[in-house]
């Protein structure tokens, strides 16, 4: 996997007032109690990765900040205003996107149909844009969704929602079993979208994309996290990471 490397230098030191700040999160389904007490914090512009082993709490986490697990205490926080308690639809429209693990197209329309549904919105990705970004979608415009390769519907699934012009991208494990060249274009993409000011929080189990990418890491054991490693660290820490997500 090869994701152009970004600059050397160290993580950019996080602005003074983060733009989304997790308190204290409990998360259950159910019975089942699968967050203990997660708090992390993802200030503008920073690329942050949660990691860990398969079941750890990282997609829960994603669901119960945009509020579609809504079996959940502690706060969420967005740009200063506290979004715990706001239906997903009003969290969305604060400027939060959503990529789940699923990816979330819908298969029976075709891929313009797809693109065209969300509304866009000022300083969300135009049409152009997708094109530019993504020529392949332009290629498989009437293709059903259902009909797209993996990687194919992760671009369609992140274009769906940038072009609401989110301030925080969530995407949940955009790199899952995607061929290399399609994990380097996504990466690059990603790579972009933070120059240009967005935020990121990633979940992710390839390390080697994650640490490509991300500013700061958030590790997560058993639904807590154990453990927060920055872009300079990784290197003389990589053995310690690799720990965590073996099985
Ligand atoms: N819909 C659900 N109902 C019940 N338990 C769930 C549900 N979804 C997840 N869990 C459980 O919650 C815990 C955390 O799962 P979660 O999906 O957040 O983990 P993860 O770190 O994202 O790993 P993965 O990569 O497997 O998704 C696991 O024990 C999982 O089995």
């Amino acid at each position: 996997m090869s994701v152009p490397a970004p600059s050397l230098a160290p993580a950019r030191p996080p602005a003074s007032s983060p733009l989304l700040e997790v308190r204290d999160l409990h998360a259950y389904y159910g019975q089942s109690h699968v967050l203990h007490g997660v708090n992390l914090q993802v200030h503008p512009g920073e690329v942050v990765s949660l990691i860990g082993r398969n079941g750890a709490g990282k997609s829960t986490t994603l669901k119960s900040i945009m509020g579609v697990l809504r079996s959940r205490t502690g706060q969420i926080v967005f740009d200063g205003q506290d979004i715990t308690r706001l239906p997903s639809h009003r969290i969305a429209a604060r400027g939060l996107a959503w990529v789940p693990e699923e990816r979330a197209i819908l298969s029976t329309l075709s891929v313009r149909e797809n693109l065209e549904l969300p509304p866009a919105r000022p300083g969300g990705w135009t049409t152009a844009r997708t094109y530019e970004a993504f020529p392949v979608l332009r290629e498989r415009g009437h293709h059903p969704g259902s009909k797209l390769s993996g990687g194919e519907q992760q671009m369609l699934a992140m274009v769906r929602v940038l072009r609401s012009g989110p301030r925080l991208l969530l995407l949940d494990e955009p790199s899952e079993g995607l061929a290399p060249v399609i994990v380097q274009n996504i990466g690059r993409i990603i790579q972009e979208l933070q120059q240009e000011g967005l935020s990121v929080l990633l979940v992710e189990q390839n390390l080697n994309f994650a640490t490509r990418l991300a500013d700061r890491h958030y590790v997560f054991v058993d639904g807590q996290i154990v453990d927060e490693v920055r872009r300079d660290e990784v290197e003389a820490r990589r053995g310690e990471l690799l720990k965590y997500l073996s099985v």
